[in-house]
């Protein structure tokens, strides 16, 4: 699948919203990917036209060579999207059927049932079902046309902690086929464990695509947090070894790209500060740091208006 310059606003009563400001991704066959980013990142539109539910305002979306409504209509993409009610008055193997009737090369329903967990609530209406096992029939209907590339968006949003283990294991016996998949999530741990790539989008833009290991590589540093009487956040931000930061009343929290020095400066600057603390920034606040519109703690070490600049990490402008 290749993404090239996607751009997609929507018009609204009070103007454009630029939901997808040029975002250029190539998905090989087998990938598992996680689209990563805070709310309103342009995930889900982006899924959208991999799924020729929305045409792009600009930019190409090939998938297996052909446009996304034609891949789609080939049964060579099943989706799993956040939306969209279970039929009433059926049940979760007669729901699977009719899906599996609709396309050309199915595989057997009780394959797609048996992969997707829902084997056991077969004979149950699908308006009986708690959110957990609706999202698992949902995974079935997406499976049983066989698909070669799966897309999900936020699959498992509506999942308590044992459903979403549940589901990520049905997922495997997918992948461990070699299938494509991709997925939106919020969920850090679920990119962490079940992606073999990770994009991150921010603003309708890729700011860091690469392993979780690239990634996290990627932002190095520590969280200086301590009590600074008088200080001002530019007094703050002009010390050496700190990268960006935050003041709230007296209460600073400063990233660093060498706390020794920040803190010794610090006490130089600042004789009145107290109760330090240094923390190592970790794979959470790397993606807080890289997704965050705030710009709390990402400072001068990581281009926020570019895409990652990071060696190790490929963005949108080295693909
Ligand atoms: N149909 C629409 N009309 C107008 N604006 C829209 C529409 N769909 C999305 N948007 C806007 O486009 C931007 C991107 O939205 P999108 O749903 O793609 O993000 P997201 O990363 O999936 O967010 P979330 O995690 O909340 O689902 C947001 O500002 C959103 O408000």
């Amino acid at each position: 699948m290749t993404i090239r310059d996607l751009r997609k606003n929507y018009e609204t009563k009070t103007g454009t919203v630029a939901a997808v400001r040029g975002v250029d991704l190539a998905i090989g066959t087998g990938e598992v990917v996680a689209v990563l980013g805070p709310n309103g990142a342009g995930k889900s539109t982006t899924v959208a036209t991999i799924l020729g539910l929305t045409q792009p305002s600009a930019g190409t979306v090939e998938v297996f060579g052909k446009t996304p409504r034609d891949a789609v209509t080939e049964g060579l993409v099943g989706a799993m999207l956040q939306q969209g009610n279970l039929l009433e008055d059926v049940t979760v193997a007669e729901v699977i059927g009719m899906i599996a009737g609709l396309h050309k090369h199915p595989m057997p329903a009780e394959q797609a049932m048996r992969m997707a967990g829902v084997t056991d609530i077969a004979d149950r209406y699908c308006t009986k079902l708690s959110g957990g096992q609706r999202q698992r029939v949902r995974f079935a209907m997406a499976l049983v046309g066989d698909p070669r590339l799966l897309v999900l968006d936020e699959p498992t949003a509506a999942m308590d902690v044992g459903s979403r283990r549940d589901f990520w294991q049905a997922m495997r016996s997918f992948t461990d086929t070699g299938r494509t998949v991709l997925f939106a999530t919020h969920y850090l741990d679920e990119a962490e464990e079940f992606a073999d790539r990770v994009v991150l989008l921010r603003d309708g833009r890729v700011v860091a695509d690469g392993t979780v290991a690239e990634v996290r590589g990627s932002v190095t540093g520590s969280v200086l947090r301590a009590v600074v009487p008088g200080a001002t956040l530019a007094d703050l931000l002009r010390l050496p070894g700190v990268t960006g930061g935050e003041l709230r009343g007296d209460r600073a929290e400063l990233s660093c790209d060498d706390s020794d020095t920040a803190l010794r400066a610090l006490l130089v600057e600042h004789p009145l500060a107290h109760h330090f603390q240094i923390t190592a920034m970790g794979l959470e606040e790397a993606f807080l740091s890289l997704t965050s519109t705030e710009e709390p703690l990402a400072g001068s070490s990581i281009s926020t208006e570019e895409p990652l600049a990071g060696s190790s990490i490929s963005t949108e402008e080295s693909r």
